[in-house]
């Protein structure tokens, strides 16, 4: 019997756009992902494109509104958008706030009570998810990126410096850049991982990058200056610029003019996003 159950399925540009639901394993609780194939996946096994998403989000907003599709058919990428957390998990905060517990798992694994039992999504993310998508799917085992928006792009931005060997190539969109450094990073770290700072770190994309691990690749982030995050101070992506430039990782990141936190902002620069990762993963 499959692991996987199938919820909807759509033709998309000579593909499809398919929705699943598993029980995890990480998680202990159902967890829901969309995969879009390219058609070159009817022929032979394609490279994978893993994206995660930001607060308040399912795998459904990056997948109806970023257009991702018509680029990752023609290049022939699978695309993967998880869910951004579990739910339903019974614990009774998790609904409370819309920055923390559902919808807001920041790609951590919790070591506090309540959370530690189901949100775990780093794990899910780096080990779970990946195993499954390769088993199930026609993918190129090992041939994998990873990008994100806001919440997901500092997911995408960890995952990948904690795991250089695993993922190819990483690229974000108004990522959280300096987790422990923000009002929505210090208190989702305080709850799932409590108040020792230094266990902080290893969910801070400016602290992991001056480790060094991703120097032989380019890291591409992409900003909208009239973005309400970027005032309020919760991205901070000069943080994440200086601690590249002092260590030299090689870093483009692209303020662009005008454009807010929207998936409007997301669906005008997946293109380029696509063929970043397009130079890596074919
Ligand atoms: N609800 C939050 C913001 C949530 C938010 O903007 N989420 C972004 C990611 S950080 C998003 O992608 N929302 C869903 C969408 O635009 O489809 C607020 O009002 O401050």
């Amino acid at each position: 019997m499959s692991k996987l159950t199938l919820n909807a399925q759509h033709r998309c540009f000579g593909g499809s756009v398919s929705y699943y639901q598993h029980s995890s394993s990480a998680c202990n609780a159902p967890m829901r992902f969309s995969v879009f194939l390219p058609p070159q996946a009817n022929i032979s096994p394609v490279p994978v494109l893993y994206f995660l998403s930001g607060l308040t989000c399912s795998e459904d907003n990056f997948t109806v509104k970023s257009g991702v599709q018509r680029e990752a058919a023609e290049l022939g990428i699978a695309i993967i958008a998880p869910d951004t957390s579990p739910r339903q998990t019974g614990i009774p905060e998790e609904d409370t706030d819309y920055d923390l517990g559902s919808g807001a798992g920041f790609y951590v694994d919790a070591t506090q009570s309540p959370w530690q039992a189901h949100y775990q999504m780093y794990s899910y993310v780096v080990e779970e998810l990946p195993q499954l998508i390769e088993t199930e799917f026609p993918v190129i085992a090992g041939r994998r990126g990873i990008f994100g928006h806001s919440m997901g792009g500092h997911g995408a931005l960890i995952c990948a410096l904690r795991n250089p060997h695993h993922y190819l190539s990483v690229s974000a969109f108004a990522p959280i850049a300096a987790l422990k450094q923000c009002v929505w990073g210090r208190k989702a770290l305080g709850h799932y991982l409590g108040s020792d700072q230094t266990l902080w770190n290893a969910y801070d994309a400016t602290e992991l990058v001056k480790q060094k691990t991703w120097l032989d690749k380019p890291i591409l982030i992409d900003q909208g200056t009239e973005d309400q995050f970027l005032r309020q101070q919760q991205l901070l992506p000069d943080r994440f610029a200086e601690a590249c430039e002092t260590v030299g990782q090689s870093l483009t990141l692209r303020y662009q003019d005008g454009y807010d936190h929207s998936y409007f902002f997301v669906a005008s620069f997946i293109r380029d996003h696509l063929q970043h990762h397009a130079q890596f993963l074919q």
